[in-house]
């Protein structure tokens, strides 16, 4: 079975075609930069020979554009890896928020679609994407069965005390505000590769994924006890755009000191903030460029960052009783060596000790980068929601 699956990020469209069940990749993609000058297409043939990589830079104003290049590509004479959009049976889709109405993986309808439309009042950078995503593609593969894969689903496992406001219930029971964690495809991925890799089914993880949107989660023998994002992906760590953790008198401050309505409040936190509020980029190479050029607000941005993820590094430690491993994982943690060495600096007394040596090596693949005496593992583990997509994609059609 052909399985495409499309990952719609805040900034960016990852994909990949897979044969399942050998879980073979066929072709993979990213497309960058989406709504910033030069838009990047970085598209990956995996053949017997080897791997062919084709890069194109041209300006992608949105989503809808560059699902249709992705789908143009896969076809294209020459680099084609299929000759007809038909040969795809299963479109796998990730989906941010599903609210409570969906939390398993379900095949797409109408009702499906307007239900993620509707929900881009909670997860605004995302939801829209993926509405138009799945629109897209069910043009493009007009014989697939198109699913949808929730990020909420892993933090489902989330004890009460977690994932509950401290306003009154009747908020949580009438209108279902909690909090539902995101990233879950992708926190569950690398939790699952480290317990395999410690051999040690009942390690205590904390998982930080950085990429365009941040956040980590406390995973306790394989089960999600708690993440730093909360009813939408905004709460918790500084994102490339987002403020992350905030007191809600800043809200108060704005409306009744300085007139902004609801909309602004929304754009100003979800658009505006974060790295991009700090120092005037959203991406971490634009940021580490400035710091090298002696620009003194980036700097304090990324320390900032690196703070900011500490602290939630002990609270999880403390909410687990102990801590087997931390896992960097995403564009940011898997790439950015110098992030991971400003997260570990001066935290030996919880047992993590970096070796700055094998951080700084550029490799691929899960790794180890902690000092043999760090009682703690500090582990890359890159990232696949696409490869648990179409895993869970599999699944469902198998039923
Ligand atoms: N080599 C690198 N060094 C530092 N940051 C990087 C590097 N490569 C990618 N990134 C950062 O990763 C982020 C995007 O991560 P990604 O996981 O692709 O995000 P998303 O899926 O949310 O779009 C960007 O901020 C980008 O700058
Ligand atoms: C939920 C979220 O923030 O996703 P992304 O990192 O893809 O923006
Ligand atoms: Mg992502």
């Amino acid at each position: 079975m052909n399985i495409f699956v499309v990952n719609c990020g805040s900034s960016s469209i990852k994909y990949q075609l897979f044969k399942w069940p050998s879980e073979e990749p066929i072709c993979s993609g990213l497309v960058e930069r989406i709504g910033l000058e030069n838009s990047v297409i970085t598209h990956k043939v995996y053949t017997s020979a080897g791997e062919q990589v084709i890069k194109r830079v041209l300006d992608l104003p949105d989503h809808e554009a560059g699902m249709q290049e992705v789908g143009a590509l896969l076809t294209e004479p020459g680099i084609g890896v299929i000759q007809n959009p038909e040969e795809i049976e299963a479109v796998g889709h990730r989906i941010v928020h599903g609210g409570e109405s969906f939390v398993q993986t379900t095949i797409v309808t109408p009702e499906v679609k307007e239900e993620i439309k509707r929900l881009a009042i909670l997860a605004p950078l995302h939801n829209p994407g993926h509405y138009v995503g799945i629109n897209v593609a069910q043009k493009i593969f007009s014989k697939a069965t198109h699913v949808v894969v929730f990020d909420t689903a892993f933090h489902a496992t989330m004890p009460e005390k977690a994932f509950r406001y401290a306003i009154p219930e009747s908020f949580y029971t009438d209108y279902g505000v909690r909090v539902y964690g995101f990233h879950g495809t992708s926190h569950k991925y690398v939790s699952e590769q480290a317990i395999a890799y410690l051999e040690k089914p009942d390690a205590k993880i904390i998982t930080i994924h950085l990429g365009n949107g941040c956040s980590m989660a406390a995973v306790d023998a394989g089960v999600c006890v708690d993440t730093s994002m909360g009813l939408g992906p905004l709460d918790g760590l500084i994102m490339g755009t987002r403020c992350g953790n905030i007191d809600p008198s800043v809200v108060f401050f704005l409306v009744s000191q300085l007139g902004y309505d609801i909309a602004q409040v929304d754009n100003l936190f979800n658009k505006q903030s974060g790295m991009l509020g700090l120092t005037g980029f959203s991406d971490m190479r634009d940021i580490l460029k400035a710091i090298d050029a002696g620009d003194e607000k980036a700097k304090l941005a990324y320390d900032m960052y690196a703070y900011r993820i500490k602290k939630y590094i002990g609270s999880y430690a403390v909410a687990m009783n102990g801590l087997d491993a931390i896992i960097f994982t995403a564009g940011v943690g898997e790439n950015d060596d110098y992030l991971r060495e400003a997260v570990c600096a001066g935290m030996d007394f919880t047992g993590i000790k970096l070796d700055t040596e094998k951080n700084h090596k550029r490799a691929k693949g899960l790794r180890e980068v902690n000092l043999p005496d760090s009682k703690v593992k500090v582990l890359i583990v890159p990232t696949n929601e696409e490869l648990e997509i179409a895993k869970e994609c599999f699944e469902l059609l198998e039923k």
